[in-house]
């Protein structure tokens, strides 16, 4: 049984801090203002749309143009990539056998997850513990015997560990995915550090493989690139906010950077027409060469930690 507001609020609430509220049908959320940040965390999709540390600037593009609507994914925040990533790699012979229809980035993003904990530190960082629902969904797609957990450490800075466990008796294959959007200042002057000899998938040039030459990686057209065998830090540096935004992530070996340009944007009917010049998005994955197999009874998890300093 998904859980009511009511049940929520009487459950995990904290006076002045945490409260749970549903603004828009079937996309309850949490809302956190705390000594150390104020966020929205939506438990459909365990979607954050929000994160300002206290004192800094939002960290997050949310597009002003993002449906809020049950059965949708919400456009920008940090949208929860599972169990795989872009188009189902298999997904021909997989909906052929089932009769599915495999959503685009998995079905984690349109599913309203589970709050199991929720706690305040002194310090005001709050930890939260969603997990993903076992249900007739996810039977249908193929996970049956998946327990996928997300915790949520935010305050000043944000941590975020997905953890995957196979409770089936057979190996299965998966794909996960933290696709940030970061708020930036100026497209023009961000530059992304951490990718340098690095191979990546061009998904703007036929999925050619090429590698990373130069030490920044800046933006001067649209770009989809998947690096893949990568667990290196990652820094983007926005010089018109004047602030770095610094990326380390565990369990993690791909890259994918992504930023639609004027020339992708008209594809998209939940991105107003300049929302390009507005965000990067650097995502946290395992895909394509990455892709994880989990055997019978084992766990993986995949963390990612974001702190912001001035630049
Ligand atoms: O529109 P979405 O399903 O949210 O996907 C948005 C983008 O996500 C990733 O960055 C992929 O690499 C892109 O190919 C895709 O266009």
């Amino acid at each position: 049984m998904p859980q009511t507001i009511a049940e929520l609020n009487s459950k995990f609430a904290i006076r002045d801090h945490i409260t749970f509220t549903e603004d828009e049908p079937g996309l309850p959320k949490m809302r956190i203002a705390t000594a150390a940040s104020d966020a929205t965390l939506y438990l459909y999709g365990a979607h954050l749309t929000q994160w300002t540390p206290r004192g800094g600037n939002p960290v997050l593009y949310l597009s002003p143009k993002s449906p809020l609507t049950a059965g949708k994914p919400i456009r920008g925040g940090i949208p929860v990539l599972f169990p795989w990533f872009g188009p189902r790699w298999n997904a021909s012979e997989y909906d052929a056998a089932h009769g599915t229809t495999s959503p685009m980035h998995g079905f984690a993003r349109t599913t309203v997850w589970t709050v199991d904990r929720v706690h305040l530190d002194p310090t005001g960082e709050v930890e939260v513990t969603l997990s993903l629902p076992e249900d007739e969904q996810a039977k249908a797609f193929g996970f049956p015997d998946f327990h996928a957990t997300l915790e949520f450490r935010i305050g000043k800075e944000l941590h975020m560990t997905l953890s995957v466990t196979n409770r089936s008796k057979e190996a299965v294959p998966f794909e996960e995915g933290f696709h940030t959007y970061f708020a930036i200042g100026n497209i023009h002057a961000v530059r992304v550090l951490g990718l340098r000899g690095s191979t990546y998938i061009d998904k703007r040039d036929n999925l050619t493989r090429k590698v990373q030459r130069e030490t920044e990686l800046a933006f001067s057209r649209d770009v989809d690139q998947l690096h893949v065998n990568t667990s290196e830090p990652l820094i983007l540096q926005d010089p018109a906010n004047h602030r770095a935004i610094h990326i380390l992530k565990t369990g993690s070996h791909s890259t994918v950077v992504w930023n639609p340009w004027t020339v992708l944007t008209p594809n998209f009917p939940d991105l107003a027409e300049d929302s390009w010049e507005h965000f990067a998005c650097v995502e946290v994955v395992n895909a394509a060469d990455d892709r994880i197999t989990l055997e019978p009874g084992a766990t993986h998890g995949m963390a990612m930690a974001i702190s912001v300093t001035s630049l």
